[in-house]
């Protein structure tokens, strides 16, 4: 099953027909018309196995999920990886190398392994986390239908990766964050100091840069703003702007561009290769995070989101892994860093009902 939510409709894959873990043989099957639609998810690494499916039925209709309460869990374990002194620390390295010249942007990220005190259905989970936000944004996959693993991967991702509609492809980058507040005055006053952070808006416009490069393989008339908007989700205000841009042909795929396009540097960093390059050897494999989750029609039109505010739920239903990343700039500070995943994770955490995860603060 695939669900992905948006406030502008829902669209439910049923079924398998066919499962790839190659995206390049699921590309080239969409391109030649062998199959007419695909759902599912995509790496961050893309030598790493997809988890895509051609649908029996692809139903698409005009309204979101409705979204359900948060749930109520307890976890009865928690690891973090790594530990918050190793997080800041890797965070000084990073900007050590960016001083250097090394690279410019790199993304790192922490995961949390969590087991629950009781099993989670995956479509409980994907209402609340659908409740969770006012655009009822989240994604559900069984990524069994094309791997064969038992797991889910579930999250409520606000970062449109790309819409493609006919011609015209819109994308919708978010980076540079700052946690919301219950005070309407105060979370007022933060929102307004992210939009004039010189360290936030250089963070951005590394990604609005690559996509801008990106989109003019492909693309004629690439139009983004010079300056970003503010976007928020229930936990989190973030710098975005909005990208449309032209195909120059039509027939290439919704897939193709997710392709071309991700990872971006709101997950990866710049140059590319060599912030994957780091990446790696700091974190280690990241399977499906900051990959990307959507779907492609047989007309090649679908919807990609970057898969950020997410899980994977294994098998048992009890045992879940969440990530929560940013972007480290040159003047990035080990201790805001630290507490920036901090308030990413509550998106899942929210819809779990979890309140703490038992550790000292800053963990
Ligand atoms: C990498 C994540 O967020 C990205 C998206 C929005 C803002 C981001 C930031 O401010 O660093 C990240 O680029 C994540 O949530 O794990």
């Amino acid at each position: 099953m695939f669900v992905l939510s948006r406030p502008h409709g829902t669209v439910r894959g049923r079924g398998a027909v066919r499962g790839f873990t190659d995206v390049d043989a699921a590309s080239a099957a969409l391109r030649s018309g062998e199959i007419d639609a695909l759902t599912g998810a995509i790496p961050f690494d893309l030598a790493d196995p997809a988890a895509l499916v051609v649908p029996e039925v692809l139903h698409i209709d005009d309204a979101p999920l409705a979204g359900g309460p948060p749930l109520l869990r307890t976890p009865v374990s928690t690891t973090l990886h790594p530990t918050a002194d190793e997080h800041r620390e890797r965070v000084a390295h990073a900007v050590k190398r960016i001083v250097a010249g090394d690279v410019g942007k790199v993304v790192l990220a922490r995961s949390v392994d969590i087991v629950l005190d009781a099993e989670v259905a995956p479509t409980e989970l994907l209402d609340a986390l659908a409740g969770g936000n006012a655009g009822h944004n989240a994604f559900g996959v069984d990524l069994g239908a094309a791997t064969g693993s038992g797991s889910w991967l579930l999250g409520a991702s606000p970062e449109v990766l790309l819409r493609k509609s006919g011609s015209v492809v819109t994308c919708h980058p978010y980076a540079g964050s700052a946690p919301r507040s219950p005070d309407p005055v105060v979370d007022r006053a933060i929102a307004d100091g992210l939009l004039s952070s010189a360290k936030d808006l250089a963070e951005h416009a590394f990604v609005v840069d690559h996509l801008r490069d990106r989109l003019s393989h492909l693309c004629d008339d690439v139009d983004a703003p010079s300056t970003p908007q503010l976007q928020s989700t229930g936990e989190v205000w973030h710098l975005a702007t909005p990208i449309r841009a032209t195909l120059r042909d039509p027939a290439t795929t919704a897939l193709d561009l997710a392709l071309l396009l991700g990872p971006t540097p709101a997950v990866c960093g710049t140059p590319s290769d060599v912030a994957a390059q780091i990446i790696r050897e700091v974190e280690g494999e990241r399977g499906f995070y900051a990959g990307a989750v959507g779907w492609c029609d047989g007309a090649g039109d679908g919807e990609w989101m970057v898969t950020i505010r997410c899980l994977e739920l294994e098998a048992d239903r009890r045992s879940l892994r969440t990530w929560a990343g940013g972007g480290i700039v040159e003047h990035s500070d080990p201790q805001g860093e630290l507490e920036e995943t901090a308030f990413k994770l509550r998106t899942v955490l929210n819809a779990l009902g979890i309140d703490g995860l038992d550790q000292p603060r800053n963990d």
